[in-house]
């Protein structure tokens, strides 16, 4: 079975900086994907190249099979789900929460002529509904809170059904219930046979979902280590990426993290 994302060497260059330095990163299918690192560490640039809406300066990217340059990325973006900050200001903010989630079965943002299915409006729905927010669904989507509209966004990446789901800080911005609920649905998600494969962009470990079998630590624009996460989340990994001497903590599936502390006497 060939690998579901295959990005060799890829090097984004803007100006003089790296913004990705020669990376190469393989995602199989039955694998669930943390990028972790901290700002500016290069996270969003690598998931837009995942969702073919960024091209690598020199490299190659393989998604679901396709090249990335030499196929048509309007036939593969309705194959990737991908929910990001980036794609919530070109939202349309008077459209109604059920619209944002319904257009993605036909591509576009804003509602205009398309003659929409019941079954597809259901399907939305129900959708809304998984992610708590099926009771906002005729509102508009500019007056949602910054969590509703997270998770509005969420169920608009699943609405293709797609082989390939990518989640860019999807916890930001959340409170702590919100948070909870989101890695607990996020889980469910992901360990269900049938779940896409996934990548969940975050620089919080708090936000790791159970159910994540790897894990790429990512700093100024290259990998620091990855693989499996039982493996690669370690102490010294996380230390290394955040360049602060850092504790693990890992409990119940979950992970966080702390300074160290100077041994008491
Ligand atoms: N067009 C650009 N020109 C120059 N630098 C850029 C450009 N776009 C992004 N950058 C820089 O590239 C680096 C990587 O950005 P990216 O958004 O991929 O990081 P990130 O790991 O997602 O960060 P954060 O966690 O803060 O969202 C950052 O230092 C950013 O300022």
């Amino acid at each position: 079975m060939s690998p579901v994302l295959e990005i060799q060497n890829v090097t984004v260059r803007r100006g003089r900086k790296n913004l990705l330095n020669n990376v190469s990163w393989t995602v199989n299918e039955d694998e669930r994907w943390v990028i972790l690192g901290p700002n500016g560490a290069g996270k969003t640039t690598l998931l837009q190249i995942a969702a073919a809406r960024l091209f690598p300066t020199t490299g190659t990217a393989r998604i679901l099979d396709e090249q990335l340059g030499a196929v048509d990325v309007f036939e593969l973006r309705p194959l990737i789900g991908f929910s990001s900050n980036s794609l919530t200001s070109t939202m349309p903010m008077q459209e109604t929460a059920l619209n944002v989630v319904v257009t993605a079965a036909y591509g576009v943002t804003g509602r205009w002529r398309e003659e929409y299915e019941q079954l597809d409006e259901r399907r939305a729905f129900e959708l809304l509904n998984e992610w708590g927010v099926g009771t906002v669904f005729d509102r508009p989507f500019g007056t949602l809170s910054e969590g509703e509209r997270k998770r509005v966004q969420i169920a608009r990446a699943l609405m293709t059904d797609p082989e390939l789901l990518l989640l860019d800080e999807p916890g930001a911005g959340l409170d702590l219930g919100g948070r909870e609920a989101l890695v607990e649905r996020t889980s469910q998600l992901v360990t269900h046979e049938e779940s896409p494969t996934t990548v969940l962009v975050t620089h919080h470990l708090e936000e790791i979902p159970p159910g994540f079998t790897h894990v790429l630590l990512l700093r100024d624009g290259a990998p620091v280590a990855s693989g499996p996460i039982e493996e690669t989340m370690t102490s010294a990994n996380l230390s290394k990426t955040f360049d602060t001497e850092l504790d693990l903590v890992h409990r119940d599936g979950r992970y966080s993290a702390f300074k160290k502390q100077p041994a008491q006497h």
